[in-house]
């Protein structure tokens, strides 16, 4: 899945001349200082326009002014970006914020505007379709993400109704034009009519089971199905509601310090970050939760030895080098970009004096890869930019004589279990995503087990926890390879786990004890309700001797 085309610089065309116009517009606009310090205001007690909506008549939304918020425009912008562009959000509202020069206290108006918006948006566009007069298809994109936005204030944040029906028509008179703004006033006083809890009676009324869940928790009812039948399979289908909940958190910032860097760099820098208020991980060490920020301030973080890593990622990663590890093995990270793992093996791999080769097709992800493992000892990795369904045949990488000794896969997955951290995802994805994903997954599979030395580890890892790409995969994987054999993944978790990982481990291991399905009871799935982790799978499998 590649990033890099939903890059700021690469917008088509269409958005260059409407932001072009948007600037012209906006001339004459409040300037972000003068918004934050009407915010900062109302925040220390104050009304400012964000919160009271004073600064416009109620009923004349021809004689307001067109200036926008900054804070509503930038979230305007990501919402933008992710229905034109097909954007991620959390690559393009970093950028949206810097441009817009947001303080620290509008920066976090905007993220929870676009992030709320975003992850509810099925949820919305049931409320709105029954305060607009015609399908929402009908209505021009940039009228529906302001509506979202505007929904989102009303039904989901603290915003005086005044304020979120004004500021959206200001927005709207300001990017789009004065002729919606009377269609946008209308539709969000309508919705201004009811609370959050009213509406989901509403638009929930006629349906029942999953598809009335995923209306009241805003996620598309193949995923709560899919969900559902995934905890159903581990002993835990009375979770579901907090595992969707959870999905619709804000997810935390963990950080990893990265280990056998000159110095000791990667832990000294985790300790400083916890010195300045992260919280050291309860499940594995080397780990830690920082809710304070801007994590650009922490040391170690602008030279790649403390990272952003979800905890479930390192805790799978460190468990990779369990057994322990023997000298001259050879490593491969077979679907590596963006890097994330791939650093944290490479920095290992350095440690123990073993190799790793980590591969990734995309070109501009396999520099990714590469800039992810610049802080480690060059002479333990290197960087194989092609499909990795091709590695047994290139010489460069690859001889018989010398297979890989244990092999990660990270497979490219649907990602419903990083639905807190991609909030446009579920919206995004498809059933039919499925079939395209678990062919590629299993070639990979096939791929992998090829370059396998024997006695070597291959572990599957996907950041979803649906069935067909997690459990039937390795069903049909040991189907196809009877020189494989299951490991269970739950004994090198608990290795490098800490007493909580361990205890957190059993109870989910315990939850399966009644299945006979051994790739049940021996696969490890995280999830982000119990292990506050993304919904990582991980199945750890070993090639017979030879
Ligand atoms: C889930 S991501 C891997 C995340 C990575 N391991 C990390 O921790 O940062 C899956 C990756 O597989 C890559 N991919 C897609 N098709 C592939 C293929 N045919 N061979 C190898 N990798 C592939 C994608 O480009 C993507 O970078």
């Amino acid at each position: 899945m590649s990033e890099s085309h939903h890059s700021q610089n690469q917008r088509p065309q269409e958005g260059d001349r409407r932001n072009a116009k948007g600037r012209q517009r906006n001339r004459g606009s409040r300037s972000s200082s003068e918004n934050s310090a009407a915010d900062s205001r109302s925040e220390q007690g104050g009304r400012s326009s964000r919160q009271s909506g004073r600064q416009f008549s109620k009923n004349a939304p021809s004689a307001r002014s067109r200036r926008s918020d900054p804070a509503r425009l930038a979230a305007f912008q990501v919402l933008r970006a992710v229905s034109r562009d097909d954007a991620y959000a959390n690559l393009v509202l970093p950028a949206e914020i810097r441009r817009a020069k947001l303080d620290k206290r509008d920066a976090g108006f905007a993220t929870e505007l676009t992030y709320g918006a975003l992850r509810s948006e099925g949820t919305y566009d049931a409320v709105l379709s029954r305060c607009v007069d015609r399908e929402l298809s009908k209505l021009d994109p940039p009228i529906l993400d302001a509506l979202r936005l505007g929904a989102h204030q009303l039904l989901a944040m603290r915003v005086n109704t005044h304020a979120a029906v004004n500021e959206t028509v200001a927005l709207v008179r300001d990017q789009i034009g004065a002729g919606p703004s009377g269609l946008v006033n209308a539709v969000l006083r309508r919705v201004a009519e009811k609370t959050r809890d009213q509406w989901l009676d509403v638009i929930a009324e006629n349906s029942t089971g999953d598809d009335a869940l995923g209306l009241r928790h805003a996620h598309p009812a193949w995923v709560v199905r899919a969900l559902r039948q995934s905890l159903k399979l581990r002993g835990r289908a009375e979770d579901i509601e907090a595992l969707l909940e959870s999905d619709n958190a804000a997810p935390e910032v963990h950080l990893v310090g990265l280990p056998g860097l000159h110095e000791d760099a990667g832990p000294q820098h985790l300790n400083s970050a916890v010195a300045a208020g992260a919280t050291p991980s309860e499940l594995i060490e080397g780990a830690a939760i920082f809710r304070g920020g801007d994590i650009g301030r922490l040391e170690g973080v602008r030279e790649g030895q403390l990272r952003v890593q979800d905890i479930g990622s390192q805790w799978i990663a460190q468990a990779l080098t369990e057994p322990a590890v023997q000298p001259a093995e050879r490593w491969l990270d077979l679907c590596a970009g963006p890097g994330g793992k791939a650093a944290l093996l490479g920095a290992i791999a350095a440690e123990y004096g073993v190799t790793l080769t980590a591969n990734e097709p995309a070109p501009h992800r396999a520099e990714l890869v590469t800039k992810a493992l610049a802080a480690v000892d060059p002479s333990a990795w290197s960087v194989r930019t092609g499909d990795g369904r091709t590695i047994s045949s290139d010489p460069e990488f690859y001889t018989p004589e010398q297979p890989f000794d244990r092999i990660l896969i990270d497979a490219p997955c649907t990602g419903l279990g990083a639905l807190r951290r991609r909030p446009e995802s579920r919206w995004r994805r498809k059933p039919s995503d499925l079939a395209e994903l678990t062919v590629l997954q299993e070639d990979l599979l096939d791929a992998a087990v090829a370059v396998l030395a024997p006695e070597g580890l291959l572990a599957y890892v996907t950041c979803s926890p649906h069935a067909a790409e997690t459990i039937a995969q390795v069903e049909d994987l040991l189907r196809r390879h009877p020189e494989l054999q299951l490991l269970d993944a739950h004994e090198p978790m608990a290795a490098v786990a800490l007493p909580q990982g361990q205890k957190l481990l059993e109870e989910t291991r315990s939850a399966t004890s009644a299945n006979s399905n051994p790739v049940i009871t021996k696969t490890v799935q995280l999830w982000p309700h119990i292990h506050g982790t993304d919904a990582m799978f991980f199945a750890l499998l070993q090639k017979k001797p030879d």
